[in-house]
């Protein structure tokens, strides 16, 4: 495939609620053929980053920044790492045609576009090609409810990608989408399982209109951004080199997700497991859980379960006791 080559190098700001399945689309754009060379930025919100360990191995500059949300906290950070993407290329260290930036899911995508007016260097070399956003089907109408960032990010997008089809009715998948144009009537929709889209509909589509978003939210481009977040939404974090016992990660999975499905945003991490040659690779949100084997333990890398929490309402000291009871004794 070939995409339309711009002067500046065109942004790609990836978006989307918790566990909508960002990073399975930058999966796949990561795996897929073509002649483009992307740098990605991975930001993610809690302070163990688990997607650098779910993001396939590529050719490709992939750069992290965790611990804090790229449309307030570390937004300082993604200029820096455009400014060095740009000195690097200068000299000749590192190339790429495209930059792609996937925020964390609760980022509000605004803050991050309006970046590459603001900063005088990133806006002679860089371009906001669109704002492609991925939603959860099935979860999406539940997030609408009090988290704000939900519709940001849907009233922000350029594209939007209605993922998960295959979890919910068309009856139900009809309401979704009605409820999405209203909120913004001029993005392009496209359906997907496991963000199985065509990539020519979501990079180099240059539907980023600045009039446009201007129109959606006037201080767009005023320079004070008060973003803030939901104050009961919040992450934890753990970290364990001995191994967990598989039976009570398992009951401790199916106790969680019956007390606490509903407030549990999004759960991710890598476990390490007594007896288990594989690491573990365990996601959920809300009630949908899914533990399965991913590649072997290295010979030379420490095994380690490293786990994040995102939700409302969590009790860091109660997680960390049930966390604690799963070691292997
Ligand atoms: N059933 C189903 N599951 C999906 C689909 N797309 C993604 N998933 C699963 O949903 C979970 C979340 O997907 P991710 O791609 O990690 O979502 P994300 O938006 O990157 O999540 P965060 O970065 O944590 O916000 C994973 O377990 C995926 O395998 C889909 O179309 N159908």
């Amino acid at each position: 495939m070939t995409f339309i080559k711009t002067k500046k190098i065109p942004v790609t700001i990836l978006t989307g609620y918790l566990g909508a399945g960002k990073t399975t689309l930058l999966n796949r754009i990561l795996t897929e053929k073509h002649d483009q060379k992307i740098a990605v930025i991975v930001n993610e919100y809690g302070e163990i980053g688990i997607d650098n360990q779910i993001v396939v191995n590529s050719d490709e500059q992939i750069l992290e920044m965790n611990n804090g949300c790229i449309c307030c906290t570390v937004r300082g950070d993604l200029i820096r790492i455009l400014r060095t993407l740009i000195f690097s290329m200068e000299q000749g260290e590192v190339n790429f045609d495209r930059v792609l930036i996937e925020t964390t899911g609760l980022a509000d995508p605004a803050p991050v576009a309006q970046t590459f007016f603001m900063d005088e260097l990133l806006s002679e070399e860089f371009e906001v090609d669109s704002i492609v956003t991925v939603v959860d089907s099935k979860h999406i109408t539940k997030h609408f409810d009090g988290h704000d960032e939900a519709q940001e990010q849907i009233a922000f997008a350029d594209t939007i990608i209605l993922n998960k089809t295959d979890l919910v009715g068309d009856e139900q998948l009809h309401t979704v989408e009605q409820r999405i144009t209203n909120m913004n009537p001029a993005a392009k929709r496209i359906h997907s399982q496991n963000c199985n889209v065509d990539l020519n509909e979501i990079l180099g589509i240059h539907t980023f209109d600045v009039n446009h978003k201007l129109e959606i939210d006037p201080h767009f481009l005023d320079d004070h951004h008060h973003h803030h977040h939901d104050d009961k939404v919040s992450s934890i974090a753990f970290r364990e080199e001995k191994p967990l016992e598989l039976d009570k990660v398992n009951r401790w999975m199916s106790y969680l997700i019956q007390e606490k499905g509903e407030d549990l945003l999004r759960y991710k991490g890598i476990l390490h497991i007594k007896g288990i040659e594989h690491r573990l690779l365990f996601q959920g949100l809300h009630m949908l859980f899914s533990g399965v084997p991913d590649r072997k333990w290295k010979q030379d890398e420490i095994r380690v379960s490293e786990l994040v929490f995102i939700g409302k309402n969590l009790n860091k000291k109660e997680l960390e006791e049930q966390f604690k009871n799963c070691i292997a004794k």
